[in-house]
């Protein structure tokens, strides 16, 4: 595991900031991720992909750099990367609309209402470790809803109804979706599975837990700040993150382990691994601790909204260590994990039960609580 030092950000960087919103400050500790072009990647640079593989070996998390980026060949595969940060800027917009509704409506399209994880969670519906509520409201929705894979459509407001949300939000999950299946071909070559193995436990049209999430937060009063967003690991495979304000904060695996801010960059989004993909390789690849944290300095006063893209392994894929890997089978042979590890449980049904975790009173949270593992989001 790599020793990576949160470090003070420096200010002679080239301008990756925000208009419009007040900086993030110089003298709080952020990590320094590796930064990935997605445009050297597409051309094959192998220093871009030697940078990809170490940043998913070493701590789970990466900046990827999208200006510029342009290329693959199948149509709702292909990579853009200009149109997709249009595309999340036009998000951010609706994700603001969204949460502008009443309570009341949104309410009526509770998660734990429906019994599902997609649509509404409201602030302080999740209790973290530390027994704290949240201090979010977040909107989940479905891919297999918006590319229709689904055959009965979920229940949805007025402004997720209309053909050019659901069009936007449709561009948005293929733009992200297109990203993972890159990072996923890579990790795959690196590995040395069978050709499109991790691809195709992720594929596009199978139905899965792969969803879009809006998280909101309203700035803390400085006399009582917290956690917005418990520490936690994403259960799922790959996460595509779109960061505005600052707030976001690892634990990288230093000594001792320090919680670092993870700067937003414009042109930028954030990757990280989550839990799934550690079950398929042994542990070769890593996902790591994360939280949000009240936004720091000037931007203390502001609303935090951010955006993700969740991608997770078809509902049917049983997560389990994966074969035809020699890098996978000698980290097995090392930590002797056991090969039957996870056997017979499926996606579905472990995003339902890690889903829940934090839910008051749901099957999930008893389920979590005599689970030692971190508390999931
Ligand atoms: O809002 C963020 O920056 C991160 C959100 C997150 O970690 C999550 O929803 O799992
Ligand atoms: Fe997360």
């Amino acid at each position: 595991m790599g020793s990576i030092t949160p470090t003070t950000t420096s200010s002679s960087e080239e301008d990756l900031t925000f208009p419009n919103l007040p900086p993030f400050p110089t003298d709080v500790p952020t990590v320094p991720l590796l930064r990935i072009s997605l445009k050297n990647l597409l051309a094959g640079d192998p220093a871009e992909e030697e940078k990809l593989w170490r940043a998913c070996c070493d701590l789970g998390f990466f900046y990827f750099d999208l200006r510029g980026g342009k290329g693959g060949d199948e149509d709702d595969e292909s990579v853009d990367g200009d149109a997709l940060l249009s595309v999340a800027d036009r998000m951010f917009g609706l994700g603001e609309e969204v949460f502008a509704l009443d309570g009341e409506v949104k309410e009526g399209f509770s998660m734990m209402g429906q019994n599902s994880y997609f649509g509404y969670k409201g602030y302080g519906a999740f209790v973290d470790r530390g027994g704290n509520k949240d201090r979010n409201e977040f909107w989940n929705i479905s891919k297999d809803d918006i590319l229709g894979i689904r055959k009965e459509p979920l229940p949805n407001p007025e402004v997720l109804m209309r053909g050019e949300s659901r069009g936007l939000v449709k561009r948005y999950m293929l733009g992200s979706h297109a990203l993972v299946s890159l990072i996923l071909g890579v990790l795959n070559r690196r590995l040395g599975l069978p050709e499109g193995t991790l691809p195709s436990l992720h594929d596009l049209h199978t139905i899965s837990g792969d969803q879009v999430r809006w998280v909101r937060s309203p700035p803390q009063p400085p006399s009582d700040r917290r956690s917005a967003l418990g520490e936690h690991t994403d259960y799922g495979s790959v996460t595509i993150l779109f960061n505005r304000l600052g707030g976001l904060q690892v634990l990288p695996p230093s000594d001792p382990p320090t919680w670092a801010y993870v700067k937003p960059l414009r042109g930028h989004c954030i990757v990280n691994l989550g839990d799934a993909m550690v079950k398929f390789t042994a542990g070769v690849l890593r996902s790591n601790i994360h939280r949000v944290a009240n936004p720091p300095g000037a931007q203390a006063g502001e609303t935090r909204l951010s955006l993700v893209y969740f991608n997770r392994p078809g509902d049917e894929v049983i997560l389990k260590v994966l074969e035809g890997s020699e890098v996978i089978e000698e980290r097995r042979r090392e930590s002797g994990i056991d090969g039957e590890e996870g056997e017979g449980v499926t996606a579905k049904a472990w995003i339902l039960n890690r889903a829940f975790g934090r839910a008051k009173g749901t099957e999930g949270d008893r389920l979590e609580k005599r689970d030692s593992g971190v508390a999931a989001s």
